[in-house]
């Protein structure tokens, strides 16, 4: 098996002219043959250029591109790609310049035109949503295999090719690079991508290029309120996957009531729309009945339209695992994969890496891991675990720094409300004080406890402090879930990432409190 580049060169490499032809507003500068310059490669890193690289300078939060035009071609870029103000820096660099009058909204565009449009090689199922993004694009990836396709993921926890893993850093990819991982996918012959498509993605409009042949949506409640400018703003970040020009068929969820208006708005923009109930509601095309909740997993039948009733399955415990599962099969279905092939390669997923994850050291209680970072999830994951918890249920949280900071107390108190014990600790303080976000998420927590709440709350900043703690203390039939961190093998602390692996920590925790001799009295 050749290994995958998640950064193939364009072949043939193509004029730059072509590649902007089918822009409204655009300028290059300079003499005519500058339209003829052959790009091989985009990007919108400076520190990532290639010889032959088209290098697209946009203004970010920190910086304009634009300063990095003249390293950009020290290492070989052949133009730049501006806007009216970046040009007036990038012009330094002595490059031939495209002017547009904003590079973001092109940037797809113009990566689909370099690759001859890739995604309109495979079949594209997309997914956005707050929660459950990650879990449904793999169970999606279990039907298509089960189908026999070739497939691809491209998430959080990375992107796969087949067998393969590529990095990635971001959920879904900046649009240069994720035009190029088209590429590289359909070279590899894939067939069908599942993709999770963060806000982000839609807000900087990182998917154009890509018409999706599903668009999903799981639910909407509250996080990256630090990004957009507040709920309504990511709910129509969200809600733009749901359009003609994103998708030729919209599978929502309208469980949830954000979901309900995404369903009515696309309906009337004419997109097809399949709605899905997982609480089994009768007015949803598709819907999950006589669920069975399991310690491991969840059956349930899964109805048609046209009341066709097939059981179903998932092996991830958890209610909100059997709205993840309704919402990959009917995608699938929607996708032209076979109903059978849909359910029985959905209840062949094992796992999710990071997603409500059990580790087995041998103890006689259960441990977990799992990624949820918002109220909600928190709220939802406890939920899940209270009932197959004999005896206390503790969670260990904590919160990322540069983040949505009003969901820190909202998240301390959706744990002080689910749970028996809440050891509060560290999760990516990156730039900020620790301890700051500690306060934040701990007076949550305890005017949830002011409120009612039982939970007995304490803090430990020290990651793997507190998940010794909360071990050290646990009994046959508890529960202890590290919730916040699921896949992440690192810990970004001032700026630096320390190696982390909760599952390893909460391994390592077990066994060494097994090790320890048992004190009596
Ligand atoms: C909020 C956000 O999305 N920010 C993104 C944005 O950063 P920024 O606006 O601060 O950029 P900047 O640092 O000012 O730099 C401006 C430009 O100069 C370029 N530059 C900068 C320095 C240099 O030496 N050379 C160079 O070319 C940068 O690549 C950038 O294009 O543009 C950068 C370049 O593409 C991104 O890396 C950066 O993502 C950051 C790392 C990020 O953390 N994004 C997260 C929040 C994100 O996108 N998350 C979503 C959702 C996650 C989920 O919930 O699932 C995701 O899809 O991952
Ligand atoms: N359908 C759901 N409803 C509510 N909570 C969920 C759902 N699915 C998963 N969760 C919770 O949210 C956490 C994150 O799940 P997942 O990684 O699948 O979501 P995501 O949307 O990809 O998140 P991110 O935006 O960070 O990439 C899980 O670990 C679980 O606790
Ligand atoms: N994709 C999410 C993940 C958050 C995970 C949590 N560990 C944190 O660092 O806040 C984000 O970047 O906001
Ligand atoms: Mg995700």
């Amino acid at each position: 098996m050749s290994e995958i580049d998640p950064r193939p060169r364009a072949v043939p490499a193509r004029p730059l002219g072509e590649l902007v032809a089918s822009l409204e507003q655009v300028r290059i500068l300079g003499p005519e043959a500058n339209r003829t310059l052959a790009i091989s490669g985009f990007t919108m890193d400076s520190r990532a250029v290639r010889p032959g690289d088209l290098y697209a300078a946009v203004p970010g939060a920190s910086v304009h591109g634009a300063q990095f035009a003249a390293d950009a071609a020290r290492l070989g870029a052949v133009a730049v790609l501006t806007d009216e103000q970046g040009a007036k820096t990038a012009v330094d660099s002595g490059l031939p310049l495209v002017v547009v009058p904003e590079v973001r909204p092109v940037l797809g565009r113009i990566g689909a035109a370099l690759y001859g449009h890739p995604a309109e090689a495979m079949t594209m199922l997309g997914i956005t949503g707050t929660n459950g993004k990650t879990t449904t694009s793999f169970l999606m990836e279990g039907g298509l295999r089960a189908a026999g396709l070739h497939s691809g993921i491209i998430g959080t926890t990375g992107t796969r090719v087949g067998d393969q893993a590529v990095k990635s850093v971001r959920t879904t990819p900046e649009a240069p690079d994720l035009q190029a991982l088209l590429e590289a996918m359909r070279r590899d012959s894939v067939e069908a991508v599942a993709m999770e498509v963060s806000s982000h993605a839609l807000a900087y409009g990182r998917t154009a290029g890509i018409r999706y042949k599903v668009a999903a949506f799981t639910n909407l409640t509250q996080d990256h309120l630090d990004f957009h400018a507040d709920f309504e703003d990511y709910f129509e970040a969200k809600a733009k996957l749901f359009t003609p020009g994103y998708t030729a068929l919209a599978v929502v969820n309208t469980d949830d009531p954000y979901g309900r208006r995404i369903a009515e708005r696309a309906a009337s923009l004419g997109v097809r729309v399949w709605t899905i109930s997982p609480s089994g509601a009768a007015d949803a095309d598709w819907r999950a009945e006589n669920t069975d909740l399991g310690p491991d997993g969840s059956g349930f039948d899964l109805v048609g339209p046209d009341g066709t009733r097939r059981r179903a399955g998932v092996r991830l415990p958890g209610a909100f695992n059997v709205a993840n599962a309704l919402t990959a099969v009917v995608s699938l279905i929607g996708a032209g994969v076979d109903p059978e092939a849909a359910v029985a390669g959905v209840a062949g997923v094992a796992g999710v890496p990071g997603r409500i994850q059990p580790i087995d050291a041998g103890q006689d209680f259960l441990a977990i891991v799992d990624y949820a970072h918002t109220p909600d999830a928190i709220s939802t994951l406890l939920a899940s675990l209270r009932p197959v918890t004999r005896g206390r249920l503790r969670i260990v949280v904590g919160c990322g720094g540069d983040r949505d900071r009003a969901k820190r107390p909202l998240m301390g108190a959706a744990a002080a409300r689910g749970a028996d014990e809440v050891v509060l600790t560290n999760d990516n303080p990156r730039s900020e004080d620790p301890l700051q976000i500690l306060a934040a998420a701990e007076a949550g927590a305890r005017d949830a406890v002011a409120a009612g709440a039982s939970a007995e709350v304490e803090v430990c900043a020290d990651r793997a402090e507190a998940i010794a703690r909360a071990v050290g203390r646990s009994e046959p039939g508890d529960t202890v879930v590290v919730a916040g961190k699921g896949h992440e093998q690192g810990q970004e602390i001032a700026g630096v990432i320390h190696p982390f692996d909760d599952a390893a920590v909460l391994r390592a925790a077990i066994q060494h409190a097994a090790a320890r001799p048992e004190v009596t009295g």
